[in-house]
């Protein structure tokens, strides 16, 4: 895959770009961009704006600037981004050239979902392996995969190189399916289950809570009515209409 880049990288040090820090919301928003830009990709698009793409994204556009800046990448004035290019920056920089093994531990309601969705593979990441504790669920084939149970997750983690452990088991057992995770050899887990895991400092983290995000739209929708209940009916001021990833 190409790794060609516009402009430079930045920090580089004797001709080798080094590997760009980037904010956390930054990178929460690079998943939205390249879903965009495949988008495009689809339809012929060669380039496109920076306006063109942040719509497509759902971002403000000087966002959208400052965040690709990040990577170098400041596209050809009145032309714009090239669409194939951006999209190998952006893959290169969140490192699904690597095709990543994923394991899903927790095959009840929301891991048989998650076990059943084809769409992961599209983006990047394998699903290699299935993990629950139920010997009544061991066995059971989704997708082509049949659950394992627990106790093999050690030896299968090794053998199937899994870097990503997706943690759907009840809050109650999640750490100490965390523990195996790590123990296993596993660096970056996404958990479902609520609550906050303690992990070594070398492990990575990423919660979704999608109460949490209704949280959050329940605060946005209380502050438009008690904004449209003041005198005159003054419409609610949005910052910029931006749609948030979950879990970003
Ligand atoms: N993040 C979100 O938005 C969201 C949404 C729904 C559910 N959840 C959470 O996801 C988790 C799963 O929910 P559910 O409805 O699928 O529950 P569930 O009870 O249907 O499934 C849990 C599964 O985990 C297995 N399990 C329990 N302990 C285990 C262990 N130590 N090792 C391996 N497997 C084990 C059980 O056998 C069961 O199959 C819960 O923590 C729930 O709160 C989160």
């Amino acid at each position: 895959m190409s790794q060609q880049r516009h402009g430079s990288t930045p920090g580089g040090a004797d001709g080798v770009p080094a590997f760009p820090d980037l904010p956390e919301a930054t990178i929460a928003r690079l998943p939205e961009y390249l879903r965009a830009l495949h988008h495009l990709a689809e339809t012929g698009a060669e380039t496109v704006s920076s306006e063109g793409l942040a719509a497509a994204a759902g971002v403000n556009s000087a966002k959208l600037r400052k965040d690709l800046s990040h990577l170098g990448s400041y596209g050809t004035r009145g032309v714009g981004y090239d669409v194939a290019l951006l999209i190998d920056q952006i893959e290169y920089i969140l490192g699904l050239d690597k095709n990543r093994a994923v394991c899903l531990v927790g095959v009840g309601n929301l891991g048989h979902a998650l076990a059943g969705y084809a769409g992961f593979a599209s983006r990047g990441f394998r699903v290699v392996a299935l993990f629950d504790a139920d010997p009544k669920k061991v066995g059971e084939e989704i997708n082509g995969l049949a659950v394992r149970h627990i106790d093999d997750l050690e030896r299968v983690a090794v053998e199937e190189s899994i870097a990503i452990g997706v943690i759907a088991t009840p809050p109650g057992t999640a750490q100490a399916v965390a523990d195996a995770l790590v123990a296993a050899g596993v660096t970056s887990i996404l958990n479902f289950a609520p609550g906050v895991l303690s992990v070594p400092s070398n492990v990575d983290v990423r919660k979704v809570d999608l109460a949490i995000e209704l949280q959050i739209l329940s605060f946005h929708e209380h502050r438009k009515a008690s904004l449209t209940a003041l005198p005159g009916g003054r419409a609610p001021a949005v910052a910029n209409g931006d749609q948030e990833a979950v879990g970003s």
